[in-house]
């Protein structure tokens, strides 16, 4: 993401206008002896099935967590009109899972507001890490550019994200309808229901009273069809910013651990009495002793998706340089 808060939900140039698309992929991350704690030593979570850049990967060492980016409780929707899922709580699984453990675009990524318009090139980088549920994980937040000739190069990133936030202007519904196309592009990308769908409305601090409520009904409306989970939100006065994120980190968070879970149910199946096969990382299949396994585990879970993350950051640095000349090289 551009810097200035929730560039990426704003407006830019009168007919593109809002169509900015981001795409988020997330990590989790910890230190290999954070998870000898868990049960059967084996990691908590960690996606090894997930297709390219998407698996979840696990940092050897991160920074602190800020407060402001711990979530303990399930974050609730905007509103209920409109969202991904009632409920109030974490999936039993994943906080059963959690409790064996102890253990954060761009105005949200600095937190400042840029009230210049500087438009996206390409695809702008950020990663975000919050605690959730007492585990750290990490959000890599793909902001890509809303205007039409930056096109080519932002579809380039819509495959393999685990949330899909296309946002709109309040102030111009127009904005809105241009959204179905930004989803269409970006689900022509990924699996089926393979991703959380939001779709945010910006500058809700240009709007009040029933001029507000207009475009919110609209909205919500667009947003059932679309299966997606509806937030109005202002860059410029922060409101419902963090609560947006702290929703989508949690709902990220809540997928990547049961998919995880049950990877690693179905990964037991395959163990027998005797020896236990294991696919290695070049295609062949490897022979160990079960003992050995717990050791193991971590570390293809730390070498294979941190080389992956790279790759892909130098490749949004380098297109984006290209391009601009001056780009920041994105925080990998
Ligand atoms: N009042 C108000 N202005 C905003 C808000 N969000 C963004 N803006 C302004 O809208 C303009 C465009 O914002 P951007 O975030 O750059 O728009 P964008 O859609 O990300 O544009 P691209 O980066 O080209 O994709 C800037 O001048 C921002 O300051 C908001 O919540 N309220």
């Amino acid at each position: 993401m551009t810097p200035g808060i929730l560039t990426f939900l704003t407006e830019k140039e009168a007919w593109t206008c809002f169509q900015s698309y981001c795409n988020v992929r997330y990590q989790l991350w910890g230190s290999p002896q954070g998870f000898a704690q868990f049960p059967n030593s084996l990691p908590p979570f960690g996606a090894t099935g997930l297709p390219g850049r998407m698996r979840s990967s696990v940092m050897p060492l991160g920074p602190t967590v800020s407060r402001d980016r711990v979530i303990t409780s399930f974050p609730k929707w905007y509103t209920p009109a409109a969202c991904l899922q009632l409920r109030e709580h974490f999936h039993g699984q994943v906080s059963a899972a959690c409790q064996h453990r102890n253990t954060g675009t761009v105005g949200f990524c600095k937190n400042v507001f840029d009230r210049d318009y500087k438009a996206t090139i390409g695809v702008d980088f950020e990663m975000e890490r919050f605690e959730v549920a007492g585990i750290p994980f990490s959000l890599q937040i793909w902001d890509t550019a809303g205007q039409e000739k930056f096109k080519c190069i932002a579809s380039a990133y819509y495959r393999g994200a685990q949330v899909i936030i296309t946002a709109f202007d309040l102030t111009d519904m127009q904005t809105l309808e241009h959204t179905r196309q930004w989803l269409e592009d970006a689900l022509r990308e990924n699996e089926p229901g393979a991703c959380f769908l939001f779709l945010v409305g910006t500058k809700k601090d240009l709007l009040s009273g029933a001029a507000c409520e207009q475009a919110e009904a609209e909205a919500v409306c667009l947003a059932n069809e679309m299966q997606a989970e509806y937030w109005s939100v202002s860059a410029k006065t922060g409101e419902n910013v963090k609560a947006f994120f702290s929703r989508v980190a949690a709902l990220a968070f809540e997928r990547s651990v049961l998919q995880d879970l049950e990877r690693r149910s179905s990964a037991q199946l395959q163990v027998g009495d005797g020896d236990i096969i294991r696919t290695c990382r070049d295609g062949g299949t490897s022979t160990r002793d079960p003992g050995q396994q717990e050791a193991l585990q971590p570390r293809l879970l730390l070498a294979e998706p941190v080389s992956e993350a790279s790759t892909a950051c130098m490749r949004v640095g380098s297109a984006s340089r290209d391009l601009e000349g001056d780009m920041e090289h994105p925080p990998c």
